[in-house]
């Protein structure tokens, strides 16, 4: 239904105007109003679509309508229907908005007036409909990209930015008018406007957006923008126009980087580094980095979304997990020292700190880092240096450190229950000559051997300690009532006894062994330790292959012993030694044939100090050497003075060291001694013992043929009492064999012994060497003997040692001996 207000005074016409719309198929319906007022307010109240009005009324006129209408409702169509106005009015209200003019004599063309002016009227309001929605739409697009927080701009197809928003503006640091119609040369650097423009030109191209990060150098800083250049199509649909938005990724590159940057730091790290998801039930391994498949073996595939405890393969019951445990239920960090196994099974010390990852929201940690420290050659440095401190290096035995910790800890016991236990110190005898004459390496070769038969002698409880050089020390607290000490004790030395092969040799060693017992020869470990060398000293000076217990009175004789070691260093150059000789007897006719040069020394506040007490002490320092060779210049000199003298030529025997024996110059010793002297190599004889011999059979041999090559004879001391066969007596150039004084002391009365006599002088006669007995003190012996065709003798029977002037008194005095009878 149209709705019309129309201004007019007579309701007649207005009834006729509505008539012939009607008439035109129009359904209408109308309003009347006369006056200006009631006109404002059916503008406002009626809402009407069309407005006919009059142009002269009583009360109010057209013209006046129209412009209030124009003001109120501009959209609404005005036609003037009214008597003839003339066309100069006509115009002027077309003029001032009128849609069209009607006459009321020719009221036929209102309805037709009336459709173009409605249409026109919904054409307008169309238009400025579209006109609003255009505005609209710019303005939405202007704030929108005014507040865009990326760049965003359109240039032309030259290039020439026709529109850049605010955060254009301020990336570029330009005011907006020298950014609108300019080109990017006048804004960048030349390298950078000609990529911005040959992307521009390809996204032209293309017909497609393309995406580009380029640096922008600007006044104080460097940016890097993600641009996407896009074409815009006109309504022609031609790309007339590039479109571009940018967002500055300068802080997110820096980001990406500086991650990247974190990620290599912790893939290249030489420390193994992994990330627990402590969330998970089964709190798998989420990362592990390089070194930690380095370190355990395990590649990342393999590692990752396991639980770590496959690194402690079946050894679970560390107490330290227990620490890592509670870390992770508490969400702190901790720390823990861990045995770990790599891949191949091997053991290594885990280091291991682990601290939760702050959730970046601020909530419960979800991961745990683990950073481990293979302390594996630290753990293994520590417990060598405990091992150092505790143990003997060459041997793995105990040193002296971890013995006096063992005696403090039997000290204890024994305390505590009342027992007693013993300190067996062990010297090996000579072990100086293996040194010197098989060299360092084996002399530590035999300390090695030494210390693992000691320790297969004893039992789980005892320890065999070594103090140092060749001196072992046994603690023994496991002895019981079954095994006296006297066993434990033959039990070593039997083992001892048994030939060593080093670097191919056989070699036979024996050692002196002193004992001490807690509580009766000392109640702390220093004391025992101390008494138990000077009982072992003492059974060295006894002769080697001895054990003695200690007792109180040994101290004494240690300190006597060491200030004769140190006076003995000066008997020498202060002329304090000298010679006893005494005589060897011919049997067959008790001609003295020889003499036995024996060594005193004329202490100057002991006296006469017997060999026995020194040459094991000059043995054990070398100086035996020097002592040996004046020995051997002065029995010569002597022996040629005494023939000089006119006395037929008798022999003169010294004893050898062994330590002399393996001086590399002996033979030239003796050459010069026989030089000097002038005495016929025959007149000198060297006596030697079998035990001598045994450290190196082989050399010995060589030495000694070397020797009687020069026509000095030989013969062999203490014969029977060592332990070698006899097989090689053969090969030795031996003149002589001197039958032991331990023999010929029950020869008489033992049968054992005499049988052991009479095969002695059997074998060497049937070598061809001659026999004396030494030690001869009854005539029973002599008797023996000389039935039994013993060549030679000596013995306090005949002669006890004398100086040489008594020895030249007997050979004035005819030189003959006979037993007293
Ligand atoms: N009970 C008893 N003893 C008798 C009898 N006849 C001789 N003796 C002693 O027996 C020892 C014999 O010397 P040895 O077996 O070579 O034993 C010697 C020898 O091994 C060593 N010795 C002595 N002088 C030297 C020397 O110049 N150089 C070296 N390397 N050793 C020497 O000292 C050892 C002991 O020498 P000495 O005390 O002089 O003791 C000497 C001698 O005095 C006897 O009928 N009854």
């Amino acid at each position: 239904m149209l709705r019309i207000l129309m201004v007019e005074d007579s309701p007649t016409d207005a009834e006729l105007s509505l008539r012939e719309l009607k008439r035109a198929g129009m359904t209408c319906e109308f309003m009347r109003v006369e006056t200006e007022q009631d006109f404002r307010d059916q503008i406002q109240d009626y809402h009407p679509q069309l407005i006919l009005s009059d142009y002269s009324l009583p009360q109010f006129d057209g013209m006046s309508a129209l412009h209030i209408a124009r003001e109120l409702a501009p959209e609404i169509p005005f036609i003037f229907v009214s008597g003839t106005i003339g066309e100069e009015t006509a115009i002027h209200s077309l003029k001032n908005g009128a849609a069209d003019y009607i006459i009321k004599n020719n009221l036929s063309r209102l309805p037709s007036a009336v459709t173009s002016a409605l249409e026109r009227a919904e054409e307008k309001i169309m238009h400025k409909r579209m006109e609003r929605e255009l505005e609209n739409s710019n303005r939405l697009f202007r704030v929108f990209m005014q507040n865009l927080p990326a760049i965003a701009f359109i240039k032309d197809q030259q290039g020439q930015y026709i529109f850049a928003n605010a955060s254009t503006v301020d990336a570029l640091q330009l005011p907006h008018e020298q950014i609108i119609g300019k080109h990017d040369t006048l804004l960048f650097p030349p390298q950078l406007a000609q990529e911005m423009r040959a992307a521009e030109q390809q996204t032209l191209a293309q017909g497609e957006a393309i995406q580009h990060v380029r640096q922008f150098p600007l006044a104080d800083d460097v940016k890097l923008w993600l641009l996407t250049t896009f074409p815009v199509q006109d309504m022609d649909g031609n790309f007339n126009h590039i479109g571009g938005i940018g967002i500055d990724i300068t802080e997110q590159r820096k980001a990406e980087e500086a991650l990247l940057l974190r990620n290599h730091a912790i893939e290249a790290s030489a420390t193994p580094i992994l990330i627990v998801d402590v969330t998970q039930p089964a709190m798998p391994l989420i990362y592990v980095n390089r070194a930690f498949e380095l370190v355990t073996g395990y590649s990342s595939q393999e590692a990752v979304g396991r639980n770590c405890r496959f690194l402690q393969g079946h050894d679970r019951e560390q107490p330290e997990l227990e620490k890592i445990r509670t870390a992770i239920r508490e969400r702190c960090p901790g720390y823990a020292i861990l045995r770990n196994y790599r891949k191949d099974g091997s053991l290594f010390w885990n280091e291991l700190y682990v601290a939760p990852v702050p959730d970046p929201h601020g909530g419960e940690p979800r991961y745990f880092v683990g950073v481990q420290k293979d302390i594996t050659e630290i753990r293994q440095y520590q417990e060598a240096l405990e091992r150092q401190a505790n143990y003997d290096t060459l041997t793995g035995l105990a040193n002296r450190n971890l013995l006096k910790e063992r005696m403090q800890q039997a000290i204890s016991e024994a305390r505590r229950h009342n027992w007693t236990f013993s300190v067996a110190f062990i010297d090996i005898d000579n072990f100086k000559r293996v040194n010197d004459s098989m060299g360092h390496s084996a002399g530590d070769e035999l300390i090695r051997l030494l210390g693992q038969r000691l320790q297969s002698c004893l039992r789980d409880g005892d320890t065999v300690a070594r103090l140092g050089g060749d001196e072992f020390v046994l603690l023994l607290t496991s002895q019981s009532l079954d095994e006296s000490i006297h066993t434990v004790v033959q039990r070593i030395r039997n083992t001892i006894i048994n030939p060593f092969i080093i670097t191919g040799r056989q070699l036979t060693v024996t050692c002196s062994i002193g004992l001490a017992n807690f509580p009766h020869d000392g109640r702390n470990a220093d004391t025992l330790l101390s008494n138990a060398d000077s009982a072992m000293y003492q059974a060295k000076a006894s002769g080697s292959n001895n054990f003695r217990f200690y007792a109180k009175e040994m101290n004494a004789e240690l300190g006597h012993r060491l200030s004769l070691e140190n006076d003995l260093w000066h008997a020498l150059e202060n002329q304090q030694l000298v010679l006893h000789y005494q005589p060897q007897v011919c049997m067959r006719n008790s001609q003295i044939i020889g003499m036995e040069a024996l060594i005193r020394w004329q202490h100057p506040k002991l006296g006469m100090i017997p060999p026995l007490q020194f040459i094991p002490l000059s043995e054990d320092d070398g100086l035996i050497v020097p002592i040996g060779i004046w020995v051997m210049e002065t029995a010569a000199h002597q022996n040629r003075q005494l023939q000089l003298a006119g006395y037929p030529p008798i022999r003169v025997a010294v004893n050898l060291s062994v330590r002399q024996l393996e001086q590399k110059d002996l033979v030239h010793c003796i050459e010069k001694t026989l030089q000097h002297s002038g005495l016929d190599p025959q007149c000198l004889e060297l006596e030697i013992t079998e035990s001598m011999l045994m450290h190196n059979i082989e050399e010995s041999i060589i030495t000694l043929n070397r020797i009687s090559d020069l026509g000095v004879q030989l013969s062999l001391d203490d014969f029977g009492t060592g332990y070698s066969s006899l097989s090689y007596l053969k090969r030795l150039p031996i003149n002589r064999l001197k039958i032991d004084k331990s023999f010929i002391n029950d020869i008489t009365t033992t049968y054992n012994d005499a049988i052991i006599a009479r095969s002695i002088i059997a074998l060497a006669h049937s070598l061809e060497i001659q026999v004396i007995a030494e030690g001869v003190e009854s005539a029973d012996q002599y008797a023996f003997l000389l039935e039994n065709g013993c060549d030679e003798v000596q013995g306090y029977l005949l002669s006890r040692p004398r100086p040489f002037e008594e020895m030249e008194a007997l050979l004035r005095d005819g030189g003959r001996l006979l037993p007293a009878s």
